[in-house]
């Protein structure tokens, strides 16, 4: 471990990230993986860092209203980490029954002294033993329910009340509390290099304790260690992934030597698993508009051994001058969305998007799917997907598409290439899949498939 990191405790380092988190300098997710792997902490002071800055992160809007009314003059704005170490202090009190209440105290006001002055010490002090003694206000006494809803599942108000709309109450309810819960860790294994049971047999060894994911075929889920350190993640073995998306891949069945286009591919989770299923024999143009972002794909291309995967910044928006009509066998548009179905990873995100992201996203989702539909061949397969869980930008960009594009049709076989646990989610009658994020602990996902339909020549044969 280095000398300088070493004097920081795991609450001086969980408040760190915490504040680069409230600055908008990362997400949560990146910023943790970040910290773990040069930390130089033990299994157990990892787990504990990571609950402080997940659940100080997921229970933000709760923990302030806990904390106002014992907070009656405002902070400076240069004392504002004293708001994100209460928060952090009273998620410890809260939903940390292991640490004693004196515990807490003790070193939050340590650090207040050291980072601040001993006023500030004697501010965090008061505040924490008033809540103490006092206990905080009663939730359920909320009048207003999309306020308490909101509370209650520290949730921000304006979600809960859309997705309320959009679902009705109890689900929207579902939702935001399997939001809050940790997602477990998932990997998809890379078949080309060996099976399932190898995979998880390596990783024993390596003492890392996994077993077969439920939801995809090609999935483990790691019971305990950690994935991304291991000499068969280094080899190429493993791709951490979610399950629900690694049905992505699955709905697009590239055949090998096919000509597949996906248009917004970075950091290219999608793509290797498409590379793998296609036997890394044919070719993937993988896009994305951010330059920057296609090394990410390289990067993984390289660890797992594939090939067959051209890499490219472009704006999928442009992508039809670049490529003739009629070029690919199949396309997968993964667009930017929203995001929501992915809250439980990146919890930063409710305190950061706003209401009027998802309109805005349909405008370049709409110019996306406008760009390469062209590009498809007559019978040709086409996915769109999105990691969100609203409607706008899926079940009504799914109708959009089909009203939009006449040669379009609904994929008739995307029930056969779904597992059968996730059948009754699949919209009646189209190739619509919407999963939530409490049906089977995965991130929330959405999948449309589309065939194109083979043009009627004038004897009213195919021509595809
Ligand atoms: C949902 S992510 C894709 C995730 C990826 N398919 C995977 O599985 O790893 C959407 C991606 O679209 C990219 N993007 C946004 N606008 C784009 C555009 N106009 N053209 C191409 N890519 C775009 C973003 O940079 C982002 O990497």
């Amino acid at each position: 471990m280095d000398n300088k990191r070493s004097k920081k405790t795991v609450r001086q380092l969980a408040l760190d990230i915490l504040m680069k988190i409230e600055q908008n300098q990362a997400y949560s997710n990146l910023l943790i993986n970040q910290e773990l792997q040069k930390s130089g902490l033990d299994e157990r002071d990892k787990g504990l860092l990571t609950t402080l800055v997940y659940g100080t992160v997921q229970r933000q809007n709760t923990l302030d209203y806990y904390i106002a009314p014992f907070l009656k003059k405002g902070l400076k704005k240069k004392d504002e980490w004293v708001r994100v170490l209460l928060r952090m202090s009273v998620f410890q009190f809260l939903y940390m029954d292991r640490v004693p209440d004196h515990a807490i105290i003790n070193e939050s006001v340590t650090i207040a002294k050291t980072k601040g002055h001993l006023g500030l010490g004697g501010l965090v002090n008061g505040v924490l033993r008033s809540i103490q003694r006092e206990g905080v206000a009663s939730i359920e006494d909320v009048k207003d329910d999309g306020l308490r809803l909101s509370l209650q599942f520290s949730t921000p108000q304006w979600m809960i009340e859309k997705w309320s709309s959009q679902y009705g109450e109890l689900t929207a309810a579902r939702m935001a509390e399997a939001n809050l819960s940790p997602a477990p860790v998932t990997a998809r294994v890379n078949t080309l290099k060996g099976s399932i049971e190898d995979a998880i047999a390596a990783l024993a060894a390596e003492g890392i304790q996994a077993s077969k994911g439920e939801l995809s075929e090609d999935s483990i889920v790691i019971e305990k260690g950690y994935l991304p350190a291991s000499e068969s993640y280094k080899k190429g073995w493993l791709t951490i992934q979610d399950e629900s998306s690694m049905l992505v891949a699955r709905a697009l069945a590239p055949k090998p030597g096919e000509r597949v286009l996906d248009a917004c591919a970075a950091p290219g989770g999608k793509t290797t698993h498409l590379a793998e299923q296609m036997k890394d024999n044919g070719t993937i143009y993988a896009l994305d508009l951010h330059p920057h972002k296609i090394r990410l794909i390289q990067e993984q291309a390289q660890r797992l051994g594939l090939n067959c995967i051209k890499a490219e910044a472009l704006d999928a928006r442009k992508a039809k001058e670049k490529f003739e009509s009629r070029f690919f066998d199949r396309i997968l548009l993964d667009v930017p969305c929203s995001g929501y179905g992915v809250i439980r990873k990146k919890p930063d995100m409710k305190w950061t998007k706003n209401e009027s992201d998802a309109e805005r996203l349909t405008f370049i989702q709409k110019e996306i799917v406008q760009s390469v539909v062209p590009l498809l061949k007559d019978g040709g397969t086409l996915v769109y997907s999105t990691c969100t869980i609203d409607q706008s930008e899926n079940q009504e960009m799914a109708n959009w598409i089909l009203e939009e594009f006449a040669e379009l049709g609904y994929d008739s076989s995307f029930n056969e290439k779904m597992p059968q646990s996730v059948s009754s989610y699949i919209t009646e009658g189209k190739a619509q899949l919407q999963i939530l994020p409490h049906y089977f602990n995965s991130d929330g996902f959405f999948i449309a498939a589309f065939k194109k339909i083979p043009k009627q020549t004038a004897g009213g044969e195919t021509d595809a």
